[in-house]
């Protein structure tokens, strides 16, 4: 069992700056341990933390306390203190991540944008390409859209484009945050494939899936967010108490 993941007493709060610098607890002392090979789906109730969880492990929130532990080229390396230079290369060689809506670039093609991890990684041109037009196949998006821009297409198409640049490396550690909720059955169930495959590869998969089959369909272990509960108002001040 090869440890991926190791997350210690993590926490993070939101500083609120436009509501006179409130702090929203979200995160309270989490501990949790994502291993090669198995998929960790997060569950809990809306607003608990999933998703601030989720981007907390890709560094996209700076935690607020605790130690984020991942294995990059076989060297356990702290995200919380990982300078920039050393994000970018884990991001790039061991950290991918699926967020819910592409972030397209005006004029790069949808070929393009699938390509991009690859060609960062410094793989020739024409191995990005075959990758890029399988993965693009595999989901259903229909030939004569690979040349143009993403910008326009519907919900699920650009959530299927997404899919593609996120599994089109072998990352060994991939963070899915609801990949098929713009997604019907057929390319949920090519998502569930794309998944089982990447398990079978040893990849680590932690994801927030709110379709219940999809979630069955993918989960070893559950790891329950639980919302920090509520702390004191002072009702005259708004402010929490101490
Ligand atoms: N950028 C932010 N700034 C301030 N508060 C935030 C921010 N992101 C999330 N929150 C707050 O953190 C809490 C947790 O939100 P989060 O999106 O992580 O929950 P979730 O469990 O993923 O919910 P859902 O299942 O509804 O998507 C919410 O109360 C939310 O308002």
């Amino acid at each position: 069992m090869t440890v991926m993941i190791h997350v210690r007493e993590l926490s993070k709060s939101f500083t609120l700056h436009n509501q006179g610098g409130i702090q929203l607890p979200v995160l309270n002392r989490v501990n949790l341990q994502i291993n090669a090979g198995e998929c960790t789906v997060l569950h809990g109730e809306s607003g608990a933390g999933k998703s601030t969880l989720l981007r907390t492990l890709y560094a996209n929130y700076l935690a607020g306390g605790g130690d984020i532990e991942i294995r990059h080229h076989d060297e356990m390396v702290n995200l919380v203190s990982a300078n920039s230079q050393t994000l970018l290369a884990i991001r790039r060689d061991t950290l991918g991540y699926v967020s819910q809506f592409l972030r397209v670039i005006p004029r790069v093609t949808t070929l393009e944008v699938v390509k991009q991890p690859l060609k960062e990684r410094g793989i020739e041109d024409a191995e990005a390409e075959a990758r890029a037009c399988e993965l693009l196949a595999r989901l259903n998006i229909p030939q004569r859209l690979w040349s143009l821009p993403p910008g326009t297409f519907s919900g699920g198409e650009q959530q299927r484009v997404n899919i593609a640049r996120g599994f089109i490396h072998n990352y060994p550690i991939l963070l899915l945050d609801e990949p098929t909720a713009s997604l019907d059955k057929r390319n949920s169930e090519v998502v569930i494939e794309l998944i089982h495959e990447a398990l079978a590869r040893n990849t680590a998969i932690v994801g927030i899936f709110h379709d219940e089959s999809v979630r069955e369909a993918v989960a070893d272990h559950y790891f329950d967010v639980k919302p920090v509960p509520d702390l004191p108002i002072d009702n005259e001040r708004g402010a929490i108490l101490p």
